[in-house]
């Protein structure tokens, strides 16, 4: 606290109190500065006071004293100016705010006359400084006061202005009080224009007086915006303004959609960014299709993955979409068998506030909007609703989205990955699916085989997901021992990876050692591996059933292709003429 910052209110006080009193008035600060004077000092303003005079006594004591006999108080004994003092009597006040003594207030006689005046009214002339103290130092909270507020005001202003949303500050009217940079960029307007605003003109749907007598806050509201042909989607909060009960308005919070979606987009390519890298498997057919879908990654062609269950559809999807230019960009999954028909169609293309009853306040955005730019996967496509087919389409056809209920066609750049587990051209046989949309969907068709045709991969998927179990449950387990990797390579995964994944992952729940034995798989396994043993020892089996049981294995081991009854009879060492013939003969179908 410094009384220079009120110099010319101390010499106001300073002249005041020299006119009723009729003495000279001097104040210093707590520095032993003069900062106003009347009488003889009037011209030595500014300049600093003795350490050893009675003013630097005054501030060490911190109490009101009055000097009656000038040189020989105690006050007088150190000041250099002893000698050539002239003064009669002096009175000293301090200025104290809360405590700290800040300056000094000093009345100085020069005549006899005065200095009995001074002594004749001691008491009052006592409390009279005392007061005039008081005064200087409320003048001076006051100054600290109003410059603390000054400060206030621009850091909050720096505050708002930093945030990287567009705030508006309403009152309970909905005019506008306050609003950041932002706000006024993200509405395109300039600052006259929102000053004078109603927010009722920037969001048409929504009464505000609803809420005000509410006073409760409104979370990730949806809307849209259109003026002069400036359209934008966005999303705001509003939060109400209480003193007490009584609410005098809101502050509003805008973000646009897709800003909202390039954070979101950004931190979840960190977490699940894909490559083909982490799609495991050195088996012919699988780098086929790697091949094939790094190609297709280079394109924005529509791919259609077909494969069972668990093969890797999504893993492809987004190993595509991760090795495409629309990384960066958002990849919206969306499985169309898990979602109820009637909810299919908000999910996809979204709707409009008021749509039907129940519909979401400002609407819902669909995965095509919010897959703008990047990359949609629609899983399971095979069940999606014939009239929803139709829809999809002709936004394959035309590149614009119709939101349910709404009125404006928003145009899109999505590329679309689509998978199903399903027979598509059977189901387009069977009248199930649209022909045409199939061949839309079908422009780079890639077909991931299931898991008995690549068996030479399960020994290094078991390696991987091993690693990945580990890691996930905070095991250390080596290995997986010979003969429980041959139970694995025998099996028949219908499930495929997901149920080798699941497999592994039981394993190692179960295993105590460090590494994993055939005690540790799932019966479902071993079981299969027992009843296999037994009937190995107990029977002697016909040659007949040996030989249809090898077929068989052969033929799940090399799949249907032409190629694979090649290689099938090459395994089982007979030609492929001889092999068809077994294959009629036992009545064999290949599947
Ligand atoms: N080649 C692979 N390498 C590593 N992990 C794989 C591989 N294939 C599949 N997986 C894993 O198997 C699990 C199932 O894969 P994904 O969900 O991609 O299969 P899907 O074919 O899409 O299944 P569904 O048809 O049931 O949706 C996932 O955890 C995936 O990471």
């Amino acid at each position: 606290m410094n009384l220079t910052n009120i110099v010319s209110s101390v010499q106001n006080i300073a002249e005041a109190i020299a006119s009723v009193i009729k003495v000279d008035v001097t104040i210093v600060d707590n520095d032993l500065n003069r900062i106003a004077a009347t009488g003889r000092y009037k011209n030595h303003i500014g300049e600093k006071v003795n350490r050893h005079s009675v003013f630097g006594f005054a501030l060490q004591q911190g109490e009101s004293f009055i000097i009656e006999n000038p040189r020989n108080h105690e006050a007088c004994l150190k000041c250099e100016k002893i000698k050539e003092c002239k003064e009669y009597a002096e009175v000293c006040c301090p200025i104290k705010v809360n405590d700290e003594i800040i300056g000094v207030i000093g009345l100085i006689a020069f005549e006899e006359k005065q200095r009995e005046a001074i002594i004749d009214n001691k008491v009052n002339l006592m409390e009279f400084l005392n007061r005039m103290a008081d005064l200087i130092a409320s003048k001076l909270l006051e100054k600290e006061k109003t410059y603390r507020m000054k400060l206030l005001a621009r850091e909050l202003e720096t505050v708002l202005h930093s945030v990287d949303r567009g705030i508006i500050a309403v009152n309970e009217n909905g005019l506008v009080l306050h609003y950041n940079k932002k706000a006024a960029q993200l509405f395109k307007m300039n600052e006259n224009e929102v000053v004078h605003m109603n927010i009722k003109q920037l969001l048409e749907d929504f009464d505000l007086s609803s809420f005000i007598t509410k006073n409760i806050p409104i979370k990730n509201r949806e809307f849209s915006y259109k003026r002069n042909g400036y359209y934008f989607r966005g999303v705001f909060d509003a939060n109400p303004i209480l003193a007490g009960k009584k609410n005098f308005g809101f502050v509003f919070t805008f973000s646009k959609i897709s800003e909202v979606l390039s954070v979101v987009n950004d931190i979840a390519t960190r977490t699940m960014a894909t490559s083909f890298d982490h799609i495991i498997g050195n088996s012919g057919c699988l780098k086929k299709v790697k091949y094939a879908a790094k190609r297709a990654a280079r394109s924005t062609s529509t791919v259609l993955i077909q494969g069972e269950s668990g093969t890797g559809k999504e893993l492809f999807a987004r190993a595509i979409h991760f090795y495409s230019d629309r990384a960066k960009e958002p990849f919206i999954p969306i499985n169309c068998a898990a979602i109820p028909e009637q909810l299919l169609e908000s999910e996809l293309f979204g709707y409009e506030e008021g749509a039907f009853t129940g519909s979401k306040k400002g609407g819902k955005t669909g995965k095509f909007e919010l897959a703008h730019k990047g990359t949609l996967f629609l899983d399971e496509i095979g069940d999606m609703p014939i009239h929803l087919q139709t829809k999809l389409l002709r936004v394959l056809q035309e590149y614009v989205i119709e939101k349910v209920g709404g009125k404006d066609f928003i145009p899109i750049d999505v590329r679309i990955i689509a998978a199903t587990n399903k027979k598509l051209e059977e189901q387009v046989l069977e009248g199930a699916f649209r022909e045409d949309l199939f061949y839309r969907l079908n422009v780079i068709p890639l077909n991931i085989p299931p898991l008995r045709q690549r068996r030479e991969d399960i020994e290094v998927l078991v390696e991987y997901l091993l690693e990945k179990c580990n890691r996930k449950l905070g095991k250390n387990i080596l290995k997986i021992d010979e003969y429980a990797l041959k139970i694995l390579m025998n099996y028949k995964w219908p499930g495929n990876v997901r149920e080798l994944e699941n497999t592994i992952e039981y394993a190692v729940n179960m295993c105590s050692g460090n590494r994993i034995t055939p005690q540790d798989l799932p019966n479902r396994l071993r079981n299969k591996e027992i009843n296999l043993k037994e009937k190995d020892f107990e029977r002697i089996v016909p040659i007949k059933e040996l030989e249809i049981k090898e077929i068989k294995k052969a033929l799940d081991y090399f799949g249907n292709t032409k190629q694979a009854i090649t290689k099938a009879a090459k395994a089982l060492g007979m030609s492929r003429a001889t092999l068809y013939r077994k294959l009629k003969d036992y009545g064999i179908k290949q599947s």
